[in-house]
């Protein structure tokens, strides 16, 4: 046989050898999908992809087509991963059932991604390891929830606040000439800047000057209250923490050969990859140099109760918390948990709580009934002195506002989609699933669904008062999960409740609240959660009518 026969019968085999390979994957792949145990509905998977190509933009778009042609629950497959989605309130019964026995303790299956960037095996939010989840969870949790930090809280807020309102009133001097009293602002920039500095000084005690910058952008002068050097530090960081969270979207949902071998997806991953290194190192140069302030301060001398300092000394002889610790949680947190846990306040508590305050400003303009109601109830508690602080012990008594927050969290869904998975094999109203099945939570469907609420479409936060009451509103248990459920419930819940009702007492109370164009719907995108794009107010100094 010749040399050129020899190849031919070589590529002959080998084309062979492949068909045969591909066929036989294909047989096995149909095989598993059509022999599989009580199936659900959902739509036909592709082999290798599975239905990846269905899926485009984010999961909280895709799950609504889901549930509207496929019902409260079906399936789906990324890749070969089976995932199951779930649209209704009786069926997460179990995956929020608030015990250390349940099932569906992990957040996520592995992903190739997220381990890459470091994020399965420390913090909170994407760990993996139950036990270093539950170490970092009940340090976070003490320190954000103690009444301190809550006090604190509303104390950065107001003085935070303050320092907005003289650059607003510094732009408005500016803009004097064309628009009079009033000033035109972007509520959805300014407040993303407002919560990344309050939540900043919050953990580490540092400011951010995230609105500064932004005011200088804005603004003929430039702040003199800061540094040009900090305001450039500031800025590179918040770009790095906005890439950060970015990362964590993208290296969640895109498959490790996308990124090997696809150009544009390998570029975007190294840059962010670069980005997630440079965040960890700054934080990481945070966290050693207040362990050296600390370690400099006099004994006698009392430390800031922030949570990086709370978190450095719990365990400690420095310790300045109450009772963070307990007796099964006795040693000091090292550099690295401490950096976890820091990097998970600011990835969780910005952008959903300035997203949400958002959104209820977009509510607000389009019922003024109800922001009339709000009004009359902040002059029930604050009188008629406008500048009179809020205090924490305010805040109970805001129960129409506490309504305001839960009706427009509940229209928006800021966390569309809740992910768990299951950690041995279960079943869901009789249908089965083996240990490591994804489920994901689709709570804007359930938010909205018909069985729970009457008139779901409609906005009344009228539908949270009296509940407890006999002749009162009854919510479905698990109908209502904007914070999640269960032990994996949102940690920081308390302190964005805190943080939302004390900005809407500061905004609404000084200023005559406008949406600049009252036909434009809301404008938003996904990523990871729900963001408010460009919207514009109209705001007037009630202060300058008396
Ligand atoms: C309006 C504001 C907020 C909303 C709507 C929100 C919503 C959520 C939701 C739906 C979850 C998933 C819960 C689950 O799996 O059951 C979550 C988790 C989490 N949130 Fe929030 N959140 C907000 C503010 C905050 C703040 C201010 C912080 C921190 C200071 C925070 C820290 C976290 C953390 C660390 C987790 C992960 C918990 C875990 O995996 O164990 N969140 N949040």
């Amino acid at each position: 046989m010749s040399f050129i026969d020899a190849i031919k019968v070589l590529l002959w085999n080998i084309t062979g050898y492949t068909l045969a390979l591909i066929t036989f994957y294909l047989a096995y792949f149909y095989f598993q999908y059509f022999s599989r145990y009580r199936p659900l509905p959902g739509p036909f998977p592709f082999p290798i992809v599975g239905n990846r190509l269905q899926y485009r933009g984010h999961p909280a778009t895709w799950a609504k087509r889901l549930q509207e042609e496929y019902g409260d629950i079906c399936e789906i497959y990324m890749g070969n991963e089976r995932q199951i989605w779930i649209s209704r309130a009786d069926l997460v019964e179990k995956i929020f059932r608030p015990s250390l026995n349940n099932n569906y303790l992990i957040r996520i299956t592995p992903r190739e991604g997220l381990d890459e960037i470091d994020v399965t095996t420390k913090g909170i939010t994407f760990n993996r390891k139950f036990d270093s989840w539950m170490f970092n969870r009940r340090f976070f949790n003490q320190a954000i929830s103690s009444l301190n930090f809550m006090k604190q809280n509303i104390i950065w807020t107001r003085n935070l606040f303050e320092e907005m309102e003289d650059y607003w009133r510094e732009l408005r001097i500016q803009s004097e000439n064309t628009s009079g009293r009033e000033l035109v602002l972007n509520i959805s920039e300014w407040m993303i800047r407002f919560t990344t500095d309050v939540i900043f000084v919050m953990t580490t005690n540092k400011r951010a000057y995230s609105f500064a910058n932004y005011f200088n952008q804005l603004s003929n002068t430039r702040t003199k209250q800061h540094s040009e050097i900090e305001m450039v530090e500031s800025e590179n960081l918040i770009k790095n923490i906005h890439s950060w969270l970015y990362a964590l979207q993208f290296f969640m949902d895109t498959p490790s050969l996308w990124r090997e071998f696809i150009p544009s997806y390998k570029k975007r991953s190294e840059y962010l990859k670069s980005e997630v290194d440079r965040l960890n190192n700054t934080f990481m140069e945070l966290v050693k140099q207040r362990r050296k302030e600390i370690e400099m301060t006099p004994e006698d001398d009392q430390l800031t109760p922030d949570m990086l300092t709370m978190l450095l000394t719990v365990n400690t002889p420095r310790d300045i918390t109450v009772k963070l610790a307990d007796e099964h949680h006795t040693r000091p947190l090292s550099d690295e948990e401490v950096c976890g846990n820091i990097l998970e306040v600011i990835s969780a508590g910005v952008d959903t709580t300035a997203n949400t305050f958002c959104f209820i400003v977009y509510h607000l303009g389009h019922y003024p009934g109800v922001k009339e109601q709000m009004l009359q109830e902040f002059n029930s508690i604050f009188g008629d002195d406008l500048d009179r602080p809020i205090e924490y012990e305010d805040l109970n008594k805001l129960i129409y506002c506490d309504a305001i927050i839960k009706e427009v969290s509940r229209l928006m869904s800021i966390v569309p989609v809740i992910f768990r998975m299951s950690m041995k094999a279960d079943e869901i109203v009789r249908h089965n699933f083996p240990a490591g099945t994804q489920i994901n939570v689709n709570t804007q469907a359930i938010h909205m669904h018909p069985s729970h609420w009457k008139d779901p479409e409609k906005f009344d936060p009228s539908r949270f008062l009296n509940q407890g009451v006999p002749s009162g509103n009854r919510i479905t248990k698990n109908s209502l999960l904007i914070f999640g459920g269960g032990l994996r419930m949102c940690p920081g819940k308390n302190l964005a409740m805190t943080e939302l009702k004390t900005l809407m007492v500061l905004l609404y109370r000084k200023y005559d609240v406008e949406l600049v164009n009252m036909n434009e719907p809301i404008k938003y995108h996904y990523s990871i959660v729900k963001h408010c794009d460009d919207l514009m107010i109209r705001i007037k100094d009630k202060r300058e009518k008396q």
